[in-house]
């Protein structure tokens, strides 16, 4: 492991535009070169003092319900080299998990969410910051299908928070967050020429750091 500082890569955009799939991607290609992934979902502030009727009363696309600053305490520490305990997200009930991961700190971090680039201080952190460009009419028949399979939810549960928070948000905070990207990948995990320029780029810079 370098004692350089490590390379910090944002992976932004809208739900189920494909951020995870990016990064997956990225991940498999850099994982024998030590990278870690921090998925800004996992931030969620704690909401275990609530009843889960006030939980679902929450708007989870506003940049407020996020703990960014533990999200900021958590990078600076792998910034330093130092190891953190990662929350862990439970997305059916709507708080965090008892338990923690612990993550060693790592060459390459991957900062992967729907806001990581509205917040200026996880911003002025990253190296390189991606914007992954879903048309919605797909991030909702893709959010339909994973949220009733993978998160417990209706149908009438998705449609209803997807209008009443998920687009307007998205219209509000997510999107105009594009500006600050140096890469808009279009369609996400499947864009392999998008991905294969990522990996040479990012090749390029730990060649610089004499990681690679
Ligand atoms: N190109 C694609 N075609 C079809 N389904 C996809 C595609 N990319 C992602 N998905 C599916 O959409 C859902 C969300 O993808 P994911 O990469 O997790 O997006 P995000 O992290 O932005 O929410 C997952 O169930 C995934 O399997
Ligand atoms: N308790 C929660 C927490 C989050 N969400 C939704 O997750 C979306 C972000 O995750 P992606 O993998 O889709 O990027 C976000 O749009 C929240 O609405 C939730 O439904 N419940």
């Amino acid at each position: 492991m370098s004692k350089m500082r490590p390379l910090v890569i944002g992976i932004a955009g809208g739900s189920c535009s494909g951020k995870t799939s990016v990064t997956h991607a990225i991940y498999d290609v850099f994982r024998e070169h030590s990278v870690v992934v921090i998925e800004q979902d996992y931030y969620y502030k704690n909401q275990s003092h609530l009843t889960f009727e006030e939980r679902l009363k929450t708007n989870y696309d506003h940049p407020l319900a996020f703990d960014n600053d533990l999200l900021l305490e958590h990078l600076n520490r792998l910034l330093q080299r130092k190891a953190i305990d990662k929350p862990v997200y439970d997305y059916v009930n709507h708080t965090r998990a008892e338990e923690v991961i612990h993550v060693d700190p790592k060459d390459v971090i991957i900062l992967e969410g729907i806001l990581v680039l509205e917040d200026k201080r996880l911003r002025d952190l990253m190296d390189i910051k991606l914007f992954v460009d879903t048309d919605s009419d797909l991030r909702i028949i893709r959010r339909i299908e994973r949220d009733i399979k993978e998160r417990g939810r209706t149908i009438d549960s998705v449609i209803d928070q997807y209008l009443t928070a998920v687009r307007p948000m998205h219209n509000l905070f997510i999107e105009p967050t594009k500006r600050y990207a140096d890469v808009i990948i279009p369609e996400g995990g499947e864009n392999e020429v998008a991905i294969d320029l990522m990996v040479t780029k990012i090749k390029t810079i730990l060649e610089t750091m004499s990681i690679v």
